[in-house]
């Protein structure tokens, strides 16, 4: 062999199943040094004092960091887990290790990709190269029919191009094994109070229990295709509301977009009926389109801090406590705070209230979804904020579900805030 050791920086693609920066170390190196950071930046607070990262999420996050130590424990390898500024972090171990390159999966809003900047700097002093994967999207960027600057910023334009000029990549394998050096050193995973946060308790109310890691998010992909199984998806109305609970694990990239499309596609296939597939592509399209629009309009909308005035201070505060009078947007935000999770419906329905009609600035509602969401990603959340605020470059024609079915309304009222306040 030729003695090479790789350097596999983990991030938000927490998997080893498609998984292309794993699969190419391996096989171009003798030993990997797979490592993930805990990056204190993100522990920190926010200009609209909010928390950066929820307890929510950060317990999801160590559960799926952990997730994928076991996976590579499998394979024969192990997880280098450190705290502290991957710039600061990543030279030293290259050092220890007489590591010969390191790589990474390209990220796209601005704090992630100063940080892979910084990385890139200081590697660079090593005379170690930084090489840039891409791998978190359903489309690889390169197959697109057009240059990231020329994607129609209309979503449906954008759609009808890709389905007709694109395909989706097959997955990458998993690596048969995984070689990391034999004093590698492991780290210890830290608990929520050593990344300064409590504990995150679940709630008994929570419509679905998230577990971090790779094998719950393919699990919980298995158990969505079971559950259609015995519910015929073919001409059925209701496939417009189906809603697979997968986004917390294609955040953290414990699953891979096209895992999901070809597991349903398959699915499809096998169950003569496209509408499954649609329904969830669909969707994964919005995913892709509000990443790639943040790449081509950079985060200048998104990333200018809003002063808060006095009066949306007041609004903001009692907007996160749930206490704002209207019963739905009270019992949706009464979810969000005990679970770290409401489904598409109630974002709308909060977002909505916080910027039209508590005039609240977008961006104090994204910083709190930012802190909140267990699923919360970048692109995503302000792709969709700037959406309902009908603000900035991102702004595209999505069709709102707001409608909504009074009894199923009341029930969920009565499910988070009206025992709440009986009790009280
Ligand atoms: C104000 C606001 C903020 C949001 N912030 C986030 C966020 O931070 N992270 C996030 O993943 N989603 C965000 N969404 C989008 C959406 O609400 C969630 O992705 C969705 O609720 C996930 O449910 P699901 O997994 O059942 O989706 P499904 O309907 O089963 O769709 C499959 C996958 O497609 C993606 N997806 C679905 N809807 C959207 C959408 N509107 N935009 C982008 N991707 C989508 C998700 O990865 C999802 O898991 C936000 C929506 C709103 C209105």
């Amino acid at each position: 062999m030729n003695g090479r050791t790789i350097l596999v920086w983990f991030r938000n693609d927490l998997r080893v199943h498609d998984n292309e920066i794993l699969l190419e170390a391996v096989k171009r190196a003798e030993n990997i040094v797979p490592v993930y950071c805990f990056d204190p930046r993100y522990f920190t607070e926010t200009p609209y004092d909010t928390q950066k990262t929820g307890a929510f999420r950060a317990r999801f996050l160590l559960e799926s960091v952990n997730g994928l130590r076991k996976s590579l424990q499998k394979l024969g390898g192990d997880l280098m887990i450190k705290i502290g500024a991957p710039e600061k972090i990543l030279p030293e171990i290259c050092q220890q290790y007489s590591i010969s390159e390191v790589y990474h999966h390209r990220e796209v809003a601005a704090e992630e990709t100063e940080i892979s900047a910084n990385v890139e700097a200081a590697l660079w002093k090593l005379q170690i190269n930084l090489k840039h994967f891409i791998g978190h999207t359903l489309y690889h960027k390169e197959d697109l029919p057009f240059p990231i600057k020329d994607i129609p910023d209309a979503f449906i334009t954008f759609k009808k191009k890709i389905e007709r000029d694109s395909d989706v990549r097959p997955g990458f394998a998993t690596p048969s094994e995984v070689k990391v050096p034999k004093d590698m050193e492991q780290g210890e995973l830290p608990s929520l109070s050593d990344l300064g946060l409590p504990a995150a308790p679940a709630d008994e109310r929570a419509q679905y229990s998230f577990s971090g890691g790779e094998e719950e998010g393919l699990r919980r992909l298995t158990a969505f295709l079971n559950a259609y199984k015995s519910f015929p998806v073919k001409g059925n109305k209701n496939v417009n509301t189906v809603t697979s609970m997968l986004s917390p694990w294609l955040s953290m990239g414990c699953l891979s977009p096209r895992e999901v499309y070809w597991q349903v596609k398959g699915f499809d296939r096998e169950h003569m009926s496209h509408d499954l597939a649609a329904a969830i592509v669909l969707e994964l399209q919005w995913r892709d389109y509000f990443r790639f629009m943040l790449k081509k309009h950079g985060s200048n909308t998104t990333s200018h801090m809003h002063q808060l005035s006095d009066s949306e201070k007041g609004a903001f505060n009692l907007w996160k406590q749930g206490k704002t009078g209207n019963a739905i947007v009270d019992a949706c935000i009464t979810e969000l705070n005990s679970t770290g999770y409401i489904n598409s419906k109630c974002r709308q329905y909060v977002a909505m209230y916080l910027v039209k009609e508590a005039g609240v600035s977008w961006k104090a509602g994204a910083a709190y979804f930012e802190e909140k969401l267990i699923d919360y990603s970048p692109a995503s959340n302000w792709g969709n904020w700037t959406y309902i605020a009908g603000e900035g470059v991102m702004s595209v024609n999505r069709p709102i579900a707001m409608k909504a079915d009074p009894f199923v309304e009341e029930q969920y009222i009565q499910k988070w805030i009206q025992k709440l306040n009986e009790l009280q």
